[in-house]
C-alpha cells in the first residue's frame, strides 16, 4: 500500500523571478543570497518525506522556516514551483478545481489556530460543519457531530454557543469538527499555540489520547520542540526552508544532525522524550525453571550479578533468583531451580513508559528494571548504567 502522504522535492518561490530562484536554489546557494540575487523568497527548498497511515508526522521551525508554506503546499491551497506531492499515490498535480475541492473536504483537511467556529451556529453544528457542506444528511450529521463531541468530552454542552465556552472548549470543539469530519489526513496548523500552557498541555494529552484510540494521520505544525517531541511519531525539523533532520524525537536528541539541531535540542526535557524502550537493553542473563541451581549460581559470579530473572516456558518473569537465596538452596539440597527458590524482587515497565514515570524504579533490585510487552514477557531490560548515559549523554553527532 501507498503512504497516505508522499512529498518528493517540493519547492516554493514567492516572488517573480521564479525559474532564476529555483536554479540558485538547486546550485545549493541559501536563501538570504537567493533573496539578495533575484528579489524572491526561497520559501521551501527540497523537501522530501512519506506519512504512513495512522502516524502523527510534526513539522516543526522556527518562525520563517517555511511551515505554513509547507503545508499548504499538502493539499496545493498553493501550488510548488517544483516537486510533487501524492495522496494514496495519486498526483495532485493531476487533480481539476472540483477534484481539488473534494480532496480538502474529504481526503486532506486542514484544522488552523484558531478553528474558525462560527459563533450563532451551536456547539454541535459547529461539529458537522465539514459534513453539511459534504452535503450529508441531517441525522447521519448528528450521529457523526455527537459522536466527535463525546470524544473531546463536550457532548454535554452541544447545545451552547461557542462564545459561552472557555478557549480550551472552544478548541475541543474544532478538534471535534476535524475528527467529525473524518477525513484521511488532518493537517494541523499550530492549532494549540494561541491556548495558554496549560490548556494546551491538557489539549496535547487529548490529542495523544484520541491517537492511541482513533490512528489517525496527522500532519501536525509546530514550532514547540517539547510540543513536537510530546506528540510526534517522527518529526521533520526545517530551517530556512529546508529538512535538517528527519526522525523520531529520540533520534533527533540523541544524535543531532548538526550543531543547529543539537543547539536546539539542548533543553528538551530528555525524561519525558525517551521511553523505556528506547533505553532497553540485552538482558545480560536469564534463567529457566528446572534449570539447575548451581549452575544458575555460577553463572551469576561470573556475570558479577546478584540476581537473575527467571522466565517461563512462555517468556513471562516467573520471578527472580538471588545469589544468597540460591546458595542457600544449594545448602539445603535444593538442585533444580523451582518457584519455591523465587522472589518477587523486581520492577517492570511497558515500552512506551518515558523514563520520568520510572527513574524512581532504577537501581532498587537485584535485578534491572525488567521492561514488558502486555502479556508480562520480558522484552529485555532497563541497567542503571543506560539511564545514566541517557541522562548525562552529550549526544552523539550523526556521522561522529
Ligand atoms: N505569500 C507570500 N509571499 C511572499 N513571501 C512569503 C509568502 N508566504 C511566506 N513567505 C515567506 O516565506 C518564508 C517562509 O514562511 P512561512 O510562513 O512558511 O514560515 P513559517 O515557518 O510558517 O513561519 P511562521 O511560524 O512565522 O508562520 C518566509 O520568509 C516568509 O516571509
Amino acid at each position: 500500500m501507498p503512504p497516505v502522504l508522499r512529498a518528493t522535492g517540493l519547492t516554493k518561490v514567492f516572488g517573480a523571478r521564479e525559474q532564476e530562484a529555483l536554479r540558485l536554489a538547486g546550485e545549493g546557494v541559501g536563501r538570504d543570497e537567493v533573496q539578495r540575487r533575484t528579489g524572491s523568497t526561497l520559501a521551501v527548498h527540497d523537501v522530501g518525506f512519506t506519512v504512513e497511515r495512522g502516524e502523527l508526522f510534526v513539522i516543526m521551525g522556527l518562525s520563517g522556516s517555511g511551515k505554513s508554506t509547507l503545508v499548504r503546499l499538502l493539499n496545493r491551497l498553493i501550488e510548488p514551483s517544483a516537486g510533487t506531492i501524492e495522496v494514496d499515490g495519486q498526483d495532485l498535480r493531476a487533480l481539476s478545481d472540483a477534484d481539488l475541492r473534494t480532496l480538502r473536504n474529504e481526503k486532506v483537511s486542514m484544522v488552523f489556530q484558531h478553528f474558525a467556529l462560527l459563533p450563532h451556529r451551536t456547539v454541535r453544528e459547529n461539529a458537522a460543519y465539514a459534513l453539511k457542506i459534504r452535503g450529508i444528511g441531517a441525522a447521519e450529521q448528528r450521529e457523526r457531530a455527537d459522536w466527535a463531541l463525546r470524544t473531546v468530552g463536550l457532548l454535554e454542552r452541544a447545545d451552547a454557543r461557542p462564545d459561552q465556552l472557555s478557549g480550551g472548549m472552544q478548541q475541543r470543539v474544532g478538534l471535534a469538527r476535524a475528527l467529525a469530519a473524518d477525513s484521511e489526513v488532518l493537517l494541523m496548523d499550530e492549532p494549540f499555540s494561541a491556548l495558554d500552557p496549560l490548556i494546551r498541555r491538557d489539549m496535547q494529552d487529548l490529542l495523544v489520547r484520541l491517537q492511541t484510540e482513533l490512528h489517525k494521520t496527522i500532519v501536525f505544525i509546530t514550532h514547540d520542540l517539547n510540543e513536537a517531541m510530546r506528540l510526534g511519531d517522527r518529526i521533520l525539523m526545517l530551517k530556512d526552508g529546508r529538512t535538517v533532520q528527519l526522525g523520531t524525537g529520540p533520534e533527533i536528541i540523541s544524535a543531532p544532525a548538526d550543531d543547529y539541531v543539537a543547539d536546539f535540542t539542548s533543553d528538551v526535557d530528555r525524561t519525558r522524550v525517551l521511553t523505556a524502550g528506547d533505553l532497553l537493553r540485552e538482558p545480560r542473563l536469564t534463567a529457566r525453571l528446572g534449570q539447575p541451581a548451581g549452575e544458575v549460581l555460577r553463572a551469576l559470579g561470573a556475570a558479577e550479578a546478584n540476581g537473575v530473572y527467571v522466565l517461563g516456558e512462555d517468556g513471562r518473569i516467573a520471578g527472580v533468583a538471588r545469589d544468597d537465596l540460591l546458595a542457600r538452596a544449594l545448602q539445603e539440597g535444593r538442585t533444580a531451580l523451582g518457584p519455591q527458590e523465587l522472589v518477587a524482587d523486581f520492577a517492570t515497565t511497558a515500552p512506551d513508559r518515558p523514563l520520568v514515570e520510572f527513574v524512581h524504579l532504577v537501581g532498587r533490585s537485584a535485578v534491572p528494571l525488567g521492561v514488558v510487552d502486555d502479556d508480562g514477557r520480558l522484552l529485555g531490560v532497563v541497567p542503571r548504567a543506560a539511564v545514566l548515559d541517557a541522562l548525562a549523554a552529550v549526544p552523539a553527532r550523526r556521522g561522529a
